[in-house]
């Protein structure tokens, strides 16, 4: 095992969240542990992105991002990392690659919110990403209904398990996915730094 990376024993239950976390609030604390549970997880690792491919504006500096992200989340299950800036790589599908390279005998689910899925089809390499894992797909306010109907939700539709199969998402052969609802949680990196703007000025 490369140093710096985080430690997973031969089957366990990885759940990955990748996102910019620009700021992490609570919202992403809330998904955290909504996946644990529902998915039946032994660990979630957040990947806090060097920077989203298909976002313009680059986020803060990694490190102040994953320091903040560690002052909320005290879950022991929880892992922040920056493994995308250890391993060099930016796009899902190369991470996934090489995590599955470095941990082959660990089952990773890919999570992400509802908003993501509307987009996922614009993501590199998408249908090869829904192939190597199955996908967990979170509950958002406004995003449940568009991710049902997304382009990508339609091609991988015969793909997709109801949500009572959620605790076996992560033992199923992808592509497999399944979007779960949960209490919602209105908190966006967006508005926080929006409120941040208009408190500076
Ligand atoms: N309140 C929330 N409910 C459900 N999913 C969420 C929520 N906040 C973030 N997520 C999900 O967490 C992952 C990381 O999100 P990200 O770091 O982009 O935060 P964000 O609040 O969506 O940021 P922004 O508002 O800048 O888009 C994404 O998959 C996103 O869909
Ligand atoms: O690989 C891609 O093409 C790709 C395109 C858009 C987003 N992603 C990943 O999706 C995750 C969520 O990003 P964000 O900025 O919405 O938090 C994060 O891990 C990004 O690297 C990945």
């Amino acid at each position: 095992m490369r140093a710096g990376l985080p430690i997973a024993l031969p089957g366990m239950r990885v759940g990955l969240l990748g996102g910019s976390f620009d700021p992490a609030h609570e919202g992403h604390v809330h998904i955290t542990e909504m996946a644990l549970r529902r998915f039946r997880l032994d660990r979630v690792w957040w990947l806090v992105t060097p920077g989203n491919p298909l976002k313009a504006h680059g986020p803060a500096p990694l490190a102040e991002r994953i320091a903040q992200a560690r002052r909320i989340v005290h879950d022991p299950h929880v892992e922040i990392t920056g493994i995308e800036a250890q391993l060099g790589t930016r796009m899902t599908r190369d991470t996934l690659a090489a995590l599955q390279g470095l941990y082959p005998r660990v089952r990773f689910v890919w999570l992400m919110g509802a908003d993501n899925m509307v987009q996922f089809d614009r993501w590199d390499s998408w249908r090869e990403i829904a192939a190597r894992v199955p996908i967990g797909v979170i509950a958002r306010p406004g995003w449940r209904m568009p991710a049902r109907f997304s382009r990508a939700a339609r091609m991988l539709w015969r793909d997709r398990q109801p949500e009572t199969q959620a605790g076996q998402l992560a033992d199923m052969v992808p592509p497999a996915w399944a979007l779960i609802n949960v209490p919602l949680n209105k908190q966006s990196s967006s508005a926080i730094r929006k409120r941040l703007q208009r408190t500076k000025t």
